[in-house]
Protein backbone atom coordinates (compact mmCIF):
# COMPACT_ATOMS: atom_id res chain seq x y z
CA UNK A 1 0.00 0.00 0.00
CA UNK A 2 1.37 3.60 -0.93
CA UNK A 3 1.72 5.70 2.07
CA UNK A 4 1.33 9.70 1.97
CA UNK A 5 4.91 10.10 2.11
CA UNK A 6 5.71 7.41 -1.04
CA UNK A 7 2.54 9.73 -2.83
CA UNK A 8 4.48 12.85 -1.98
CA UNK A 9 7.86 11.29 -3.04
CA UNK A 10 6.04 10.50 -6.42
CA UNK A 11 4.63 13.24 -7.11
CA UNK A 12 8.27 15.10 -6.49
CA UNK A 13 10.43 12.91 -8.64
CA UNK A 14 7.40 13.50 -11.51
CA UNK A 15 7.32 17.50 -11.07
CA UNK A 16 11.48 17.37 -12.02
CA UNK A 17 10.36 15.08 -14.50
CA UNK A 18 8.10 17.75 -16.17
CA UNK A 19 10.73 20.37 -15.35
CA UNK A 20 13.24 18.36 -17.18
CA UNK A 21 11.08 17.74 -20.16
CA UNK A 22 10.63 21.24 -20.81
CA UNK A 23 14.58 21.41 -20.76
CA UNK A 24 15.00 19.06 -23.02
CA UNK A 25 12.07 20.13 -25.38
CA UNK A 26 13.18 23.29 -25.16
CA UNK A 27 16.98 22.32 -26.03
CA UNK A 28 15.93 19.75 -28.87
CA UNK A 29 14.05 22.83 -30.83
CA UNK A 30 16.96 24.83 -30.50
CA UNK A 31 19.14 22.30 -31.91
CA UNK A 32 16.71 22.08 -35.08
CA UNK A 33 16.94 25.69 -35.03
CA UNK A 34 20.75 25.43 -35.91
CA UNK A 35 20.21 22.27 -38.50
CA UNK A 36 17.98 24.42 -40.31
CA UNK A 37 20.51 27.14 -40.66
CA UNK A 38 23.18 24.64 -41.79
CA UNK A 39 20.52 23.98 -44.35
CA UNK A 40 20.78 27.38 -45.58
CA UNK A 41 24.33 27.67 -45.69
CA UNK A 42 24.31 24.45 -48.00
CA UNK A 43 21.91 26.35 -50.07
CA UNK A 44 23.37 29.30 -50.59
CA UNK A 45 26.51 26.94 -51.43
CA UNK A 46 24.19 25.04 -53.87
CA UNK A 47 25.27 22.12 -52.36
CA UNK A 48 22.27 19.22 -52.03
CA UNK A 49 24.46 17.06 -49.57
CA UNK A 50 21.50 17.77 -46.69
CA UNK A 51 22.24 14.21 -45.00
CA UNK A 52 26.09 13.35 -44.17
CA UNK A 53 26.49 10.13 -43.21
CA UNK A 54 30.07 10.55 -41.75
CA UNK A 55 28.58 13.53 -39.69
CA UNK A 56 25.90 11.60 -38.13
CA UNK A 57 28.23 8.77 -37.33
CA UNK A 58 30.52 10.82 -35.62
CA UNK A 59 27.60 11.98 -33.52
CA UNK A 60 26.24 9.26 -32.87
CA UNK A 61 29.43 7.65 -31.63
CA UNK A 62 30.52 10.28 -29.34
CA UNK A 63 26.76 9.76 -27.85
CA UNK A 64 27.91 6.13 -26.66
CA UNK A 65 31.46 7.16 -25.90
CA UNK A 66 30.42 9.95 -23.11
CA UNK A 67 27.69 7.75 -22.08
CA UNK A 68 27.69 7.14 -18.09
CA UNK A 69 24.06 5.41 -17.90
CA UNK A 70 21.70 4.86 -16.70
CA UNK A 71 20.24 4.51 -20.50
CA UNK A 72 22.65 1.77 -22.21
CA UNK A 73 24.30 2.95 -25.14
CA UNK A 74 22.11 1.70 -28.01
CA UNK A 75 18.95 3.28 -25.98
CA UNK A 76 21.25 6.36 -26.03
CA UNK A 77 22.21 6.63 -29.74
CA UNK A 78 18.57 5.33 -30.69
CA UNK A 79 17.28 8.28 -29.07
CA UNK A 80 19.53 10.84 -30.64
CA UNK A 81 19.48 8.85 -33.79
CA UNK A 82 15.45 10.07 -33.83
CA UNK A 83 16.56 13.71 -32.97
CA UNK A 84 18.73 13.60 -36.03
CA UNK A 85 16.51 12.20 -38.01
CA UNK A 86 13.97 14.93 -37.45
CA UNK A 87 16.30 17.68 -37.84
CA UNK A 88 17.03 15.95 -41.37
CA UNK A 89 13.54 16.00 -42.18
CA UNK A 90 13.46 19.98 -41.27
CA UNK A 91 16.44 20.35 -43.62
CA UNK A 92 15.57 18.29 -46.35
CA UNK A 93 12.55 15.63 -46.19
CA UNK A 94 14.09 11.90 -47.71
CA UNK A 95 12.66 9.12 -49.21
CA UNK A 96 14.33 5.97 -48.95
CA UNK A 97 13.37 2.90 -51.26
CA UNK A 98 13.57 -0.32 -50.17
CA UNK A 99 12.56 -4.14 -49.99
CA UNK A 100 9.13 -4.39 -48.86
CA UNK A 101 6.69 -4.98 -48.57
CA UNK A 102 5.61 -3.04 -45.05
CA UNK A 103 7.12 -5.58 -41.67
CA UNK A 104 10.24 -6.65 -43.51
CA UNK A 105 13.11 -6.89 -41.53
CA UNK A 106 14.97 -4.55 -44.84
CA UNK A 107 12.16 -1.71 -43.52
CA UNK A 108 12.91 -2.04 -39.98
CA UNK A 109 17.19 -1.94 -41.07
CA UNK A 110 15.96 1.48 -43.00
CA UNK A 111 14.33 3.07 -39.34
CA UNK A 112 17.40 1.95 -37.93
CA UNK A 113 19.64 4.06 -39.83
CA UNK A 114 17.54 6.81 -40.54
CA UNK A 115 15.59 6.82 -37.68
CA UNK A 116 11.29 7.39 -38.73
CA UNK A 117 11.78 10.77 -39.49
CA UNK A 118 12.07 9.37 -43.52
CA UNK A 119 9.57 8.83 -45.88
CA UNK A 120 10.19 4.73 -46.48
CA UNK A 121 9.15 3.45 -49.83
CA UNK A 122 8.24 -0.45 -50.17
CA UNK A 123 9.38 -2.20 -54.13
CA UNK A 124 8.79 -5.74 -54.92
CA UNK A 125 12.45 -6.33 -55.96
CA UNK A 126 16.19 -5.38 -55.54
CA UNK A 127 16.40 -4.11 -58.64
CA UNK A 128 13.51 -2.08 -57.93
CA UNK A 129 15.37 -0.09 -55.64
CA UNK A 130 18.20 0.15 -57.43
CA UNK A 131 16.01 1.69 -60.82
CA UNK A 132 14.14 3.89 -58.07
CA UNK A 133 17.84 5.80 -56.96
CA UNK A 134 19.41 5.91 -60.00
CA UNK A 135 16.11 8.09 -61.73
CA UNK A 136 16.01 9.74 -58.72
CA UNK A 137 12.57 8.82 -57.57
CA UNK A 138 14.20 8.22 -54.24
CA UNK A 139 17.20 9.59 -52.39
CA UNK A 140 18.74 6.60 -50.80
CA UNK A 141 18.04 2.68 -50.86
CA UNK A 142 18.25 0.21 -48.85
CA UNK A 143 19.20 -3.46 -49.75
CA UNK A 144 19.94 -6.80 -48.09
CA UNK A 145 23.22 -7.95 -48.61
CA UNK A 146 24.89 -10.80 -46.23
CA UNK A 147 23.25 -13.14 -43.82
CA UNK A 148 25.41 -14.37 -40.97
CA UNK A 149 23.86 -18.04 -41.29
CA UNK A 150 22.33 -18.08 -44.97
CA UNK A 151 25.52 -15.84 -47.27
CA UNK A 152 25.52 -13.27 -49.45
CA UNK A 153 22.01 -11.80 -51.39
CA UNK A 154 23.84 -12.89 -54.55
CA UNK A 155 21.30 -10.57 -56.86
CA UNK A 156 22.37 -7.83 -54.64
CA UNK A 157 26.01 -8.29 -55.16
CA UNK A 158 24.49 -8.74 -59.53
CA UNK A 159 23.10 -5.37 -59.70
CA UNK A 160 26.16 -3.89 -58.53
CA UNK A 161 28.37 -4.55 -61.17
CA UNK A 162 26.15 -2.33 -63.50
CA UNK A 163 25.04 0.25 -61.63
CA UNK A 164 26.73 3.82 -60.99
CA UNK A 165 25.65 4.07 -57.94
CA UNK A 166 27.60 4.02 -54.57
CA UNK A 167 27.20 2.57 -51.00
CA UNK A 168 26.49 5.63 -49.07
CA UNK A 169 26.30 3.55 -45.33
CA UNK A 170 25.88 -0.17 -44.00
CA UNK A 171 23.62 -1.34 -41.28
CA UNK A 172 23.67 -4.76 -39.33
CA UNK A 173 20.66 -6.04 -37.99
CA UNK A 174 20.20 -8.56 -35.00
CA UNK A 175 17.25 -10.66 -36.91
CA UNK A 176 14.81 -11.89 -35.07
CA UNK A 177 12.21 -13.95 -35.54
CA UNK A 178 8.58 -14.36 -34.32
CA UNK A 179 5.80 -16.38 -35.04
CA UNK A 180 2.67 -14.72 -35.53
CA UNK A 181 -1.02 -15.65 -35.73
CA UNK A 182 -4.17 -14.89 -34.14
CA UNK A 183 -4.28 -18.81 -33.50
CA UNK A 184 -4.02 -18.07 -29.67
CA UNK A 185 -2.47 -21.28 -29.55
CA UNK A 186 0.07 -23.74 -31.62
CA UNK A 187 -2.41 -26.98 -31.59
CA UNK A 188 -4.60 -24.30 -33.78
CA UNK A 189 -2.18 -24.01 -36.31
CA UNK A 190 -2.03 -25.54 -39.82
CA UNK A 191 0.32 -23.80 -41.90
CA UNK A 192 3.73 -21.86 -41.52
CA UNK A 193 3.94 -19.12 -44.03
CA UNK A 194 7.82 -17.15 -44.40
CA UNK A 195 10.25 -16.62 -46.53
CA UNK A 196 12.32 -19.62 -47.68
CA UNK A 197 15.55 -18.19 -46.07
CA UNK A 198 13.57 -17.93 -42.51
CA UNK A 199 12.03 -20.89 -42.72
CA UNK A 200 15.24 -22.36 -42.39
CA UNK A 201 16.81 -20.17 -39.65
CA UNK A 202 13.66 -21.67 -37.76
CA UNK A 203 13.87 -25.42 -38.85
CA UNK A 204 15.02 -26.83 -35.47
CA UNK A 205 12.21 -25.25 -33.63
CA UNK A 206 9.55 -25.64 -36.43
CA UNK A 207 10.53 -29.55 -35.89
CA UNK A 208 10.26 -29.32 -32.17
CA UNK A 209 6.96 -27.05 -31.65
CA UNK A 210 4.84 -27.63 -34.71
CA UNK A 211 6.27 -30.89 -36.58
CA UNK A 212 3.64 -32.09 -39.15
CA UNK A 213 2.46 -28.34 -39.70
CA UNK A 214 2.72 -27.48 -43.89
CA UNK A 215 5.41 -24.77 -44.62
CA UNK A 216 4.47 -22.59 -47.16
CA UNK A 217 7.60 -20.12 -48.49
CA UNK A 218 6.66 -16.86 -50.13
CA UNK A 219 8.24 -13.76 -51.33
CA UNK A 220 9.26 -11.96 -47.61
CA UNK A 221 7.94 -12.03 -44.49
CA UNK A 222 5.97 -8.91 -44.57
CA UNK A 223 3.99 -10.63 -47.16
CA UNK A 224 3.78 -13.98 -44.88
CA UNK A 225 2.36 -11.83 -42.45
CA UNK A 226 0.21 -9.89 -44.93
CA UNK A 227 -1.49 -13.70 -46.24
CA UNK A 228 -1.98 -14.99 -42.48
CA UNK A 229 -3.57 -12.00 -41.29
CA UNK A 230 -7.25 -13.16 -41.59
CA UNK A 231 -6.88 -16.60 -41.27
CA UNK A 232 -7.10 -18.35 -37.72
CA UNK A 233 -5.11 -21.20 -38.52
CA UNK A 234 -2.19 -19.69 -39.82
CA UNK A 235 0.98 -18.34 -38.59
CA UNK A 236 3.83 -16.27 -40.37
CA UNK A 237 7.35 -15.90 -39.28
CA UNK A 238 8.45 -12.10 -39.33
CA UNK A 239 9.51 -9.10 -37.85
CA UNK A 240 7.83 -7.53 -34.76
CA UNK A 241 7.50 -4.57 -37.06
CA UNK A 242 4.89 -6.84 -39.09
CA UNK A 243 3.13 -7.82 -35.91
CA UNK A 244 2.23 -4.22 -35.55
CA UNK A 245 1.72 -3.40 -38.87
CA UNK A 246 -0.84 -6.06 -39.45
CA UNK A 247 -2.06 -6.35 -36.21
CA UNK A 248 -0.69 -10.01 -35.75
CA UNK A 249 -0.17 -11.03 -31.81
CA UNK A 250 3.63 -12.43 -31.57
CA UNK A 251 2.60 -16.70 -30.60
CA UNK A 252 6.01 -17.03 -29.70
CA UNK A 253 9.61 -14.80 -29.96
CA UNK A 254 13.05 -15.33 -30.87
CA UNK A 255 11.96 -18.75 -32.50
CA UNK A 256 15.23 -18.75 -34.60
CA UNK A 257 18.14 -21.74 -34.37
CA UNK A 258 20.79 -19.46 -34.13
CA UNK A 259 20.69 -16.33 -31.57
CA UNK A 260 23.41 -14.31 -33.62
CA UNK A 261 21.94 -14.31 -36.34
CA UNK A 262 22.74 -11.05 -38.04
CA UNK A 263 21.78 -9.79 -41.30
CA UNK A 264 24.45 -6.88 -43.23
CA UNK A 265 22.12 -4.29 -45.38
CA UNK A 266 24.27 -1.58 -47.74
CA UNK A 267 22.72 1.94 -48.11
CA UNK A 268 22.61 2.95 -52.11
CA UNK A 269 23.05 6.60 -53.17
CA UNK A 270 24.47 9.11 -55.93
CA UNK A 271 26.75 10.88 -53.52
CA UNK A 272 30.16 10.40 -52.45
CA UNK A 273 30.83 10.01 -48.58
CA UNK A 274 33.86 11.89 -46.69
CA UNK A 275 35.84 9.93 -44.12
CA UNK A 276 34.11 9.76 -40.37
CA UNK A 277 37.27 7.81 -39.04
CA UNK A 278 35.97 4.61 -38.88
CA UNK A 279 35.05 3.84 -42.28
CA UNK A 280 34.75 0.50 -45.23
CA UNK A 281 35.73 0.83 -48.30
CA UNK A 282 33.56 -2.01 -50.99
CA UNK A 283 35.68 -2.43 -54.37
CA UNK A 284 34.91 -4.60 -57.26
CA UNK A 285 37.58 -6.49 -58.81
CA UNK A 286 37.84 -8.39 -62.21
CA UNK A 287 40.71 -10.51 -63.18
CA UNK A 288 42.48 -12.39 -65.93
CA UNK A 289 42.81 -15.85 -64.22
CA UNK A 290 46.44 -16.80 -63.76
CA UNK A 291 48.19 -18.65 -61.42
CA UNK A 292 48.96 -17.02 -58.43
CA UNK A 293 46.71 -13.64 -59.88
CA UNK A 294 44.47 -13.77 -56.58
CA UNK A 295 47.79 -13.90 -54.34
CA UNK A 296 49.00 -10.91 -56.49
CA UNK A 297 45.89 -9.06 -56.19
CA UNK A 298 46.32 -9.52 -51.76
CA UNK A 299 49.89 -9.41 -51.23
CA UNK A 300 49.95 -5.24 -50.75
CA UNK A 301 47.21 -5.42 -48.55
CA UNK A 302 48.93 -7.60 -46.13
CA UNK A 303 52.28 -5.84 -47.12
CA UNK A 304 50.70 -2.38 -45.93
CA UNK A 305 48.79 -4.07 -42.84
CA UNK A 306 45.33 -2.89 -44.29
CA UNK A 307 42.62 -5.08 -43.37
CA UNK A 308 40.43 -7.15 -45.77
CA UNK A 309 37.36 -7.73 -44.30
CA UNK A 310 35.75 -9.69 -46.50
CA UNK A 311 36.26 -11.55 -49.87
CA UNK A 312 33.17 -12.70 -52.19
CA UNK A 313 33.64 -13.98 -55.40
CA UNK A 314 30.56 -13.71 -58.08
CA UNK A 315 30.74 -15.28 -61.97
CA UNK A 316 31.07 -12.49 -64.15
CA UNK A 317 28.75 -13.46 -66.76
CA UNK A 318 31.70 -12.95 -69.20
CA UNK A 319 32.65 -16.49 -70.09
CA UNK A 320 32.98 -19.56 -67.82
CA UNK A 321 35.37 -19.58 -64.88
CA UNK A 322 35.74 -15.62 -65.27
CA UNK A 323 35.16 -14.14 -61.77
CA UNK A 324 34.10 -10.82 -59.84
CA UNK A 325 35.74 -10.08 -56.92
CA UNK A 326 33.91 -8.11 -54.19
CA UNK A 327 36.50 -6.95 -51.27
CA UNK A 328 35.79 -5.05 -48.62
CA UNK A 329 38.78 -3.08 -47.15
CA UNK A 330 38.92 -1.49 -43.34
CA UNK A 331 39.29 2.38 -43.46
CA UNK A 332 38.23 4.90 -46.60
CA UNK A 333 39.21 5.40 -49.74
CA UNK A 334 40.92 8.58 -49.62
CA UNK A 335 43.18 7.44 -46.37
CA UNK A 336 46.52 6.95 -48.28
CA UNK A 337 47.38 3.33 -47.19
CA UNK A 338 43.91 2.54 -48.46
CA UNK A 339 44.35 4.38 -51.81
CA UNK A 340 48.10 2.64 -52.40
CA UNK A 341 46.48 -1.03 -51.69
CA UNK A 342 43.48 -0.05 -54.50
CA UNK A 343 46.21 1.57 -56.56
CA UNK A 344 48.06 -1.28 -56.55
CA UNK A 345 45.38 -4.46 -56.72
CA UNK A 346 44.49 -2.12 -59.78
CA UNK A 347 47.83 -2.27 -61.25
CA UNK A 348 46.88 -6.24 -62.01
CA UNK A 349 43.28 -5.91 -62.77
CA UNK A 350 40.89 -5.69 -65.57
CA UNK A 351 38.73 -3.64 -64.23
CA UNK A 352 38.62 -1.85 -60.64
CA UNK A 353 35.64 0.17 -59.56
CA UNK A 354 35.25 1.54 -56.09
CA UNK A 355 31.46 0.91 -55.10
CA UNK A 356 32.04 3.38 -52.13
CA UNK A 357 33.75 4.28 -49.01
CA UNK A 358 30.93 4.73 -46.08
CA UNK A 359 30.91 4.86 -42.12
CA UNK A 360 31.34 1.51 -40.85
CA UNK A 361 27.80 0.36 -38.97
CA UNK A 362 27.09 0.36 -35.30
CA UNK A 363 25.97 -2.21 -33.18
CA UNK A 364 23.78 -4.74 -34.44
CA UNK A 365 20.91 -3.24 -32.40
CA UNK A 366 17.47 -5.92 -32.32
CA UNK A 367 15.03 -4.79 -34.66
O1 LIG B 1 25.86 18.59 -39.87
C1 LIG B 1 25.11 18.63 -40.85
O2 LIG B 1 25.56 18.71 -42.01
C2 LIG B 1 23.65 18.63 -40.64
O3 LIG B 1 22.94 18.74 -41.62
C3 LIG B 1 23.08 18.45 -39.28
C4 LIG B 1 22.68 17.01 -38.98
C5 LIG B 1 22.30 16.94 -37.47
O4 LIG B 1 21.11 17.00 -37.17
O5 LIG B 1 23.22 16.82 -36.66
C6 LIG B 1 21.51 16.63 -39.81
C7 LIG B 1 21.63 15.91 -40.96
C8 LIG B 1 22.91 15.37 -41.43
O6 LIG B 1 22.74 14.08 -41.96
C9 LIG B 1 23.94 15.40 -40.40
C10 LIG B 1 23.82 16.11 -39.25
Amino acid sequence: MSTPSDDDALADARAQIDELDQRIHALINERAGIALKVAEIKQAAGRTDFYRPEREAQVLERVAARNEGPLSDEAAARIMREIMSACLALEKPMTVAYLGPEGTYTQAAVYKHFGHAVLASPKPAIGDIFRDVEAGNAHFGVVPVENSTEGVVTHTLDQLVGSRLSICGEVALAVHHHLLSHAGELGSIKRVVAHAQSLAQCRNWLDTHLPGVVREAVASNGEAARRVAGDATAAAIAARAASDFYDLPILASNIEDEPNNTTRFLVLGTQQVAASGNDMTSILVSIRNRPGMLYRLLAPAADAGVDLARIESRPSRRQAWDYNFFIDIEGHADDAPVRRVIESIEAEAVMLKILGSYPRSIGRDAE
